[in-house]
Parts: C-alpha cells; structure tokens; sequence
C-alpha cells in the first residue's frame, strides 16, 4: 500500500483514480507550513501539491519514504527540485493541462486592462454611475509582443490574433518557420519593446528571466506600453513596473503572479492602473480536474509500472526513443555492475561509455544513466537510482565520458563500457542481437559471447590443453550446473579466459578449489540483476521499492 499525501486544494474529481485505487491510500491535508509538514510527510510515499506548499531541503530532509512529488501544475518553483534529485526522488509536473486555462485569464487580463473592467466593477457596486473615467483602449490592430512562445504564449498569440492583433514572438526556440505557420512575426526582445502595445510574458521563472523587464528595458518600451503578467511573479521587476507607471510611461499592467506570494505590496494593489488577481490564471474546474487527473495516472503508472512520462528531474523523451532504447536497458545495467565487479571492487576514478551502430542516432542519455547506475549500484546500492546517478557521480568525483562513433564495430548496435582507477581498468562490450537478445561480447580485451545470466564465473587461465574439462568436472562435484562456457584468447598458449553462466550461485569454497587447477591464474564469481528485478518499465529499469 502507499501512501500519498495531497495538499493545497486539488479537484477530488481529478483524484478519483487514486481514491479508487486499491494500492494507494489518500490522505488530505491544507497547505502546511514546513514546520508542521516535517512531522508527517516521513509516512508518505508521494505528495502532490499545487503551488502554495513549499518543498523545501529542510522538508525533504524527513522524507524518509518519498519517493515522488507531483505538481498539480506546471511551474515548479515551489519545489527544491536539486534537493529532490539528490534523493532520489522523482519530481513530476502535469504540462499542458492548465494551458487554456492560463491562456483564457491571460486574455482575460489583457481585456480587463485595456478597458479598466476591474475598476469600473468596483466604482459601479459602490453604487457610483461613472461612465467618463474608464475610457478603455482597443486591441484591434494593436501589437501584441510575446515573450515566451510555449504552449501557452502559443495559444494567447493565436486567440489574439482573432482579435485583429498584429503578434510579435521572442523565445530562444521559436524559428521563422513556426513564427511563419503561426502566422506571427519572429522578434528580438528590444523589437518587442519598440513596437508593442501590449506586452505579455510566458517564460518560466529562471535565472536567464528574473528582472527579464527591468528599468532598462522598461526605458526601451513604447510610451503608453501595458504589460500583462500570468506567468511568474519576478519575471516583470515590480520596483521598476510601479516606477514606470508613475512616471507615465507605462498605461498599466495585469498580473496574475508577485514576487512574492500572498501579494502585500501597496505600491502594486494601490495603483490604480494596476489590476491583479490572486494567482487564478490555472484555476478553472476543467484545468483543476485536468492537473489532478494527469498527476494521479502518473503517480499509479510510475508506482504501478516504473513508468515515467513527466519527470522534471529526468530526460524526456519521445515513447517511439524509449521504446527504442527499452531492449538496452537492462544489458546497460548488467554492463555496469560486471564491469565494477571486474575492476575488483574498486570504485572507478574514470569511466567511458562508447556507442556504435544504430545507438549513434539515438537520444541515449537514458541509457547512459542506466550504465552508470549500474556502476554505482555496486557499492551505493539501493541509494542510486535514475534520478540521483549524476549528482552522485559528481559527489564521489567521478568523471564519465560518452562518445557516439560512426566506426563499425561489427554488430548493428554495440555499447562498450571502460572504468579505469589508477593502474586498474575493465572493460566490457555488449550488443543487442535481433531476434536472439542481449549478448555481452567483449570481457576486457576478449571477444566472448554470453547471454547475461544472474551468476557468472570468470576464470583466466593458460591457454593449455584440458582446462575446460578441469573446471566443468570440479563444479559438476560440487553438484554445479553449467549453462553456458565460453572462452576467449588473445594468442595461442598465451593468457586465455572462460566465462560460464551458473544456474546457482557457488561459495568463496568452489572458488578455492578453482584456483587449486594447475594453469588456473584466477576465478571470480560475477553477480548480475535477474530480469525480474530490472522490471523493464518504459523508462524506469528498476522496481520503485529500490528508487
Ligand atoms: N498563472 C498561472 O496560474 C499559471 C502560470 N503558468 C506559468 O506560465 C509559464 C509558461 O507556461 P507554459 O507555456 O506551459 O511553459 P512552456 O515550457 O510550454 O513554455 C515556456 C517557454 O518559455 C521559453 N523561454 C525560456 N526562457 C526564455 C527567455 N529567456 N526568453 C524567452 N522565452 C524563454 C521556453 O523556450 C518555452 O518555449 C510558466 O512559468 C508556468 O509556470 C502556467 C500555468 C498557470
Ligand atoms: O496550481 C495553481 O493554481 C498554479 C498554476 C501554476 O502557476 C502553474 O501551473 O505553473
């Protein structure tokens, strides 16, 4: 059973999947301060909040058990998503599901600026019959400049065009082409500043855009400029915003989001050419039911299925890549534990992953952290998972290197892993035939061929006369099935290995035996992940319980 706790006000219609589901218990709390949420967020698996809770270190610290955040919502900022990634945990978003919802309060807001709707409300309910002091301005045939073509700048610049507006686009992403089909005119910042009647931002809240409309931007706009914000509070500098209006320069501003929040600040809520809202632009029955929905089915898939669609702190990726890359996840993390166990225990200083063939054209970097959590599994053991592998690869001072080559290795796919520390390096080779499966076909510099098994047993030995037979009649003793042998050399009578996969696992006594065979340099039992405990979910290669 786990155990999620869902605060804020979340639609229990959109939670219904969960309610009904008979492996997880809901419970409902309001929003907490962090004090009050430390003493109970240790019991819970999963918590999914909009965006008053605040998910801090300080919270994570006593989640012992958590193992998912979920955001009923898109913009994360209310989530340490660093402090999450550290631990493992998943943090998970629902984009797209509020997307008309904040569009609709966006144009909303850009009216009810434009034509003072709020104001006259006010004035008419107070029982004053004003119609000289709410002279509005049209939209038609003005320009309206977008900053932040996603999916919701997108949506507001197509509905504002029915308006008969003239739409200019800025976002790093946006090409001509798109700008062309959408039937908008691709633009610099300051263009957008020149030009633009209205100006509406649909960035996230980033480094790259906090006080992204600042002073000096501000002195770059059009006189008479209105400024429209449902994105995130600190992407428009208030201090700057309420300076510009008083100086006339700026006709007013529709904001939906602060700096901080609950908004306090007179100069913003005394202005007369400033309207604001609460931080509505998501909330609509459909969105709120739509976030709530989505969240629910990704929580029940990713516990369920060690699935993960929307994971803010992994790769994203199409279904067609992952289901590409799902037949290599579960060799890349037998890649990575042999080959640790063959660097003799010794944590690697070094490691290089090396792609070929058909793995060149794909986005590996799911595979690449399935590698690497293989590695690391090996002496962090449950504490690494897909989430954590890099941050603790830097923690522990490794250094990874990925090369995708265009040389053929003589298989249509092929994934070489290297680990090296100090004098010690080990390497293996893998490839994925069609139709006959995973095949590791390179033990250091050995060609060999063997389907990865749970238990291995690797052997050097002189290249000599009868040693096959050595071996498979000691372990045959000591009632020890062999499925496969496999040996590999490099020169005739020289070094020489056997590989053998076990159908059980032989004690520290077989291996002394081993090493007693005259020409017997060394023998290592090997330990890989079965595949019942790889689970092969889509994009999550281990079972939640060890995330
Ligand atoms: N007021 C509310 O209740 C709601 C607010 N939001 C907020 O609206 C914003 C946009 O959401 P979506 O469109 O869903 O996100 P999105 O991820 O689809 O789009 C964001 C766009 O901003 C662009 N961008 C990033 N940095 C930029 C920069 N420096 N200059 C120009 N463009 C930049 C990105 O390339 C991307 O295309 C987010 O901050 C989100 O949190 C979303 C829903 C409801
Ligand atoms: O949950 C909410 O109401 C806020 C929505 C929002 O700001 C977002 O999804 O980014």
């Amino acid at each position: 059973m786990y155990k999620i706790l869902v605060t804020d006000g979340i639609s229990d219609t959109g939670l219904k999947s969960l309610f009904d589901h008979p492996h997880f218990v809901v419970e409902r709390q309001p929003t907490l301060p962090t004090v009050e949420l430390k003493n109970i967020i240790g019991d819970y698996d999963a918590l999914i909040v909009r965006s008053q809770t605040k998910v801090t270190e300080e919270l994570l610290e006593a989640a012992d058990k958590l193992r998912v955040i979920a955001r009923a919502g898109v913009g994360v900022d209310n989530i340490d998503v660093n402090a999450a990634t550290r631990k493992g945990i998943i943090v998970i978003n629902a984009p797209g599901a509020n997307t008309i919802a904040a569009t609709e309060h966006t144009l909303a807001m850009m009216l009810s600026l434009a034509r003072k709707i709020p104001q006259a409300h006010e004035k008419t309910v107070s029982g004053i019959w004003d119609r000289n002091s709410f002279k509005g301005v049209e939209l038609y045939k003005k320009t309206l400049g977008v900053i932040g073509m996603g999916k919701i700048g997108v949506e507001v610049a197509k509905r504002a065009k029915s308006f008969g507006m003239n739409i200019l686009g800025f976002d790093p992403y946006l090409t001509e082409e798109r700008a062309n089909k959408l039937g908008i005119t691709k633009a610099s910042l300051d263009i957008i500043a020149q030009e633009s009647d209205f100006i509406t931002v649909h960035t996230p809240l980033t480094n790259d855009t906090r006080g992204l409309i600042n002073d000096e931007y501000l002195r770059k706009t059009k006189k008479g400029v209105r400024f429209v914000n449902c994105a995130r509070g600190g992407i428009i500098d208030e201090k700057a915003l309420v300076r510009a209006i008083q100086e006339g320069h700026v006709a007013g501003a529709a904001l939906d989001v602060f700096e901080k929040e609950p908004v306090a600040n007179p100069e913003l809520l005394q202005n007369p050419n400033i309207i604001v809202t609460p931080h509505l632009g998501a909330s609509t029955v459909e969105a709120q039911e739509k976030v709530a929905e989505e969240v629910s089915a990704e929580i029940i898939e990713i516990f369920e299925k060690q699935s993960i669609q929307n994971a803010v702190n992994m790769p994203q990726m199409s279904g067609e890549t992952q289901a590409k890359l799902q037949p290599y996840l579960l060799l890349g993390d037998q890649m990575g534990q042999l080959v640790v166990q063959l660097l003799k225990g010794n944590a690697p200083a070094k490691i290089e992953i090396n792609y070929y063939g058909d793995l060149i054209g794909e986005d590996t970097e799911l595979l690449t952290r399935t590698l690497l959590k293989g590695i690391l599994s090996y002496h962090l053991s449950d504490s690494v998972n897909l989430i954590n592998v890099l941050h603790l690869l830097k923690e522990q001072g490794v250094s990874y290197n990925v090369q995708k080559n265009a040389t053929n290795k003589g298989f249509a796919n092929y994934m070489e892993l290297s680990v090296s520390q100090g004098k010690d390096s080990a390497k293996v080779g893998a490839t994925v035939l069609n139709g006959y499966g995973a095949r590791i076909v390179k033990i250091n510099q050995y060609r060999i061929d063997i389907k990865p098994e749970k238990h291995l047993l690797y052997v050097k030995h002189q290249d000599m006369p009868g040693m096959i037979g050595k071996v498979g009649s000691l372990l045959g003793d000591y009632q020890i099935n062999i499925g496969t042998m496999q040996v590999g050399r490099t020169t005739i009578g020289g070094e020489a290995i056997m590989c053998l996969t076990l159908d059980k696992k032989v004690d520290a006594n077989v291996l002394r035996a081993l090493t007693l065979i005259d020409g017997l340099n060394e023998a290592q039992l090997l330990e890989l992940a079965s595949v019942d405990s790889f689970e092969a979910g889509r994009v999550k290669p281990q079972k939640v319980e060890s995330i």
